[in-house]
């Protein structure tokens, strides 16, 4: 029977410590168990604060990044190195600061890869790359209207079958993105989803409600983590 857990801290920054600190303690706890540890990391405002957090934490140092495979929730279909995507968001964030294995850093293809511009072709690769593979913890932001990694509510996207879909008319731009299926998401062992400020406070209480949004069937295998700061609470 899977846990959800609703965590409130006080404000943004507070949040990103402490979503860090969850991360290094559960990595190391993974690495003990596994060996290695599967974490999918998302994009977004909230994620860039969490990886900045992460790199200055003392505890950090306990984990062997060389047996750390990251992999992506969702990204946005442009050229390498573009600042708009996600993978380039986290390794200016942290990745880049850390002594990795680059065949355990897992992201998704860009414009410029061995597809080209097909991005159903993209996703198809990603979808090879990740069969599996284990997800420790899958962390998502929140989007202001519920969506979480490119599963934007409403959209067909949400009904693709599949591990890894490509999605061409996001209402939220860059229109083009690659994004794991809820089935996938849904196959991590923890999954945390991640918001703060006053703009998730609507799409947090609907989704704690019971409301029908992409958020809201987000769920860990094990546990769902709802990591919040109380400006996203406020409405709950
Ligand atoms: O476009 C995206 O947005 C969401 C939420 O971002 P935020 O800045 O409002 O926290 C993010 O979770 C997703 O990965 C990203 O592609």
């Amino acid at each position: 029977m899977s846990e959800t857990v609703v965590v409130v801290v006080p404000d943004a920054d507070i949040l990103a410590s402490t979503v860090a600190a969850r991360l290094a303690i559960r990595i190391i706890d993974a690495q003990a168990v596994h060996g290695t540890a599967g974490v999918v990391l998302t994009g977004g405002r909230v994620a860039a604060k969490v990886l900045g957090q992460l790199r200055d934490l003392p505890a950090a140092a306990a984990i062997d990044w060389s047996r750390v495979d990251l992999w992506w929730g969702d990204e946005r279909f442009l050229p390498s190195g573009d600042p708009d995507r996600n993978e380039t968001q986290a390794r200016a964030a942290l990745l880049d600061a850390l002594p990795l294995d680059p065949a355990r850093v897992h992201a998704m293809p860009a414009t410029d890869g061995p597809d080209g511009d097909d991005a159903d072709a993209a996703a198809a690769r990603y979808a090879a790359e990740l069969a599996g593979a284990r997800f420790d913890v899958l962390m998502l932001g929140v989007g202001e209207d519920g969506h979480v990694a490119s599963l934007f509510p409403g959209h067909p996207v949400l009904g693709r079958e599949g591990t890894v879909v490509a999605t061409y008319d996001s209402p939220k731009p860059p229109p083009t993105r690659i994004t794991l299926t809820l089935a996938t998401i849904r196959g991590a062992d923890e999954v945390w989803l991640v918001a703060a400020g006053p703009d998730k406070a609507e799409p947090i209480a609907t989704v704690l409600s019971g409301g029908d949004l992409p958020a809201a069937h987000a769920q860990g295998v094990r546990r769902t983590l709802f990591l919040l700061d109380e400006a996203a609470a406020a409405k709950r």
